[in-house]
């Protein structure tokens, strides 16, 4: 156990990014739970001494402290459930990387209704051929800065990783303007930005004249901070390793 181990079942948090809207929303979700927030790390902070003193990080802040972040967390051999989005595959380099020293969770989504629709979408897309077309629909409050959101992104991955295609090579977002057919098999993005709207992601299965849709409407944050509490609390019972939500729920 780390030098700073709590005791009595209550584990401490390292919170990446306290200050923002997650940050705040997940020192409550820690304080309702009964477990303690043992630092907070702010931008511009040197991450490594502070996370020594806890047992667990998680970080909801930006992809930028990705690299620093994830050297304190192995220095103190902590576990760290990231939360950022807007991650790029230098991002997803090192999260696997290091995974191999300490057990790393990373999602777009940490909510629990989320992590279920991300099973949901991966059944159907595995289920439903190539004819029925995959669209993911989201919107976000007036500040969120990264587009798609992490979240559609993650559905869009569930989909195509039943489908056995590469997301990369197959999404299809921003149309504008003479766009051309819709290629069979691609996967499209919509975002729609405004407002204090916390979370909606949709993914539309359109076929020959049927049409699914598989909805998750986020009322509040503190379903993402929840969420992200039980799964840091569940990742100081694992081994190195890099899990996603649906480990956390065993689905
Ligand atoms: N996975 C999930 O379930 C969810 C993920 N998110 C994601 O979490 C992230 C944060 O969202 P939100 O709280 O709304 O955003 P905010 O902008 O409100 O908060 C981000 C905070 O992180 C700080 N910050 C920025 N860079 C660093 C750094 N390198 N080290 C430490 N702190 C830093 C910011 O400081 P400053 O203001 O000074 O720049 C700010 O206080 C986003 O990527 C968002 O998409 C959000 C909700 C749920
Ligand atoms: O920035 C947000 O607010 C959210 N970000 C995450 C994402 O990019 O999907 C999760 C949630 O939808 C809220």
């Amino acid at each position: 156990m780390s030098e700073g181990a709590g005791t009595g079942g209550t584990r401490r948090f390292a919170v990446i990014g306290h200050k923002g809207r997650m940050g705040h929303a997940i020192a409550t979700a820690i304080e309702e739970a009964g477990h303690e927030f043992c630092v907070g790390v702010d931008l511009g902070g040197d991450p490594e001494p502070l996370l020594g003193q806890c047992e667990v990080a998680v970080d909801f802040s930006a992809p930028d402290g990705l690299a620093a972040n994830l050297k304190a967390a192995k220095a103190a051999g902590i576990p760290i459930l990231i939360g950022t989005t807007g991650l790029e595959q230098e991002h997803f380099a090192m999260i696997a990387e290091a995974g191999k020293a300490i057990p790393v969770l990373q999602t777009g989504n940490t909510s629990l209704g989320v992590t279920l629709l991300a099973h949901l979408v991966r059944e159907a897309a595995a289920r439903l051929g190539p004819e029925w077309d995959i669209e993911v629909l989201e919107m976000h409050h007036r500040m969120k800065v990264d587009a798609p959101s992490g979240t559609a992104k993650l559905l869009g991955e569930a989909a195509a990783e039943a489908r056995g295609i590469e997301l990369a090579d197959n999404m299809e977002s921003g149309r504008h303007g003479f766009t051309g057919e819709r290629r069979e098999g691609s996967i499209g993005f919509a975002t729609l930005r405004g407002g204090t709207v916390a979370g909606e992601h949709s993914v539309i299965f359109a076929g020959p004249q049927e049409r699914i849709t598989l909805s998750h409407n986020a009322e509040d944050r503190a379903i993402f901070a929840r969420g992200a509490v039980k799964g840091a609390l569940w990742l100081l019972e694992q081994e190195p390793g890099r899990y996603r939500m649906e480990d956390v729920l065993g689905l």
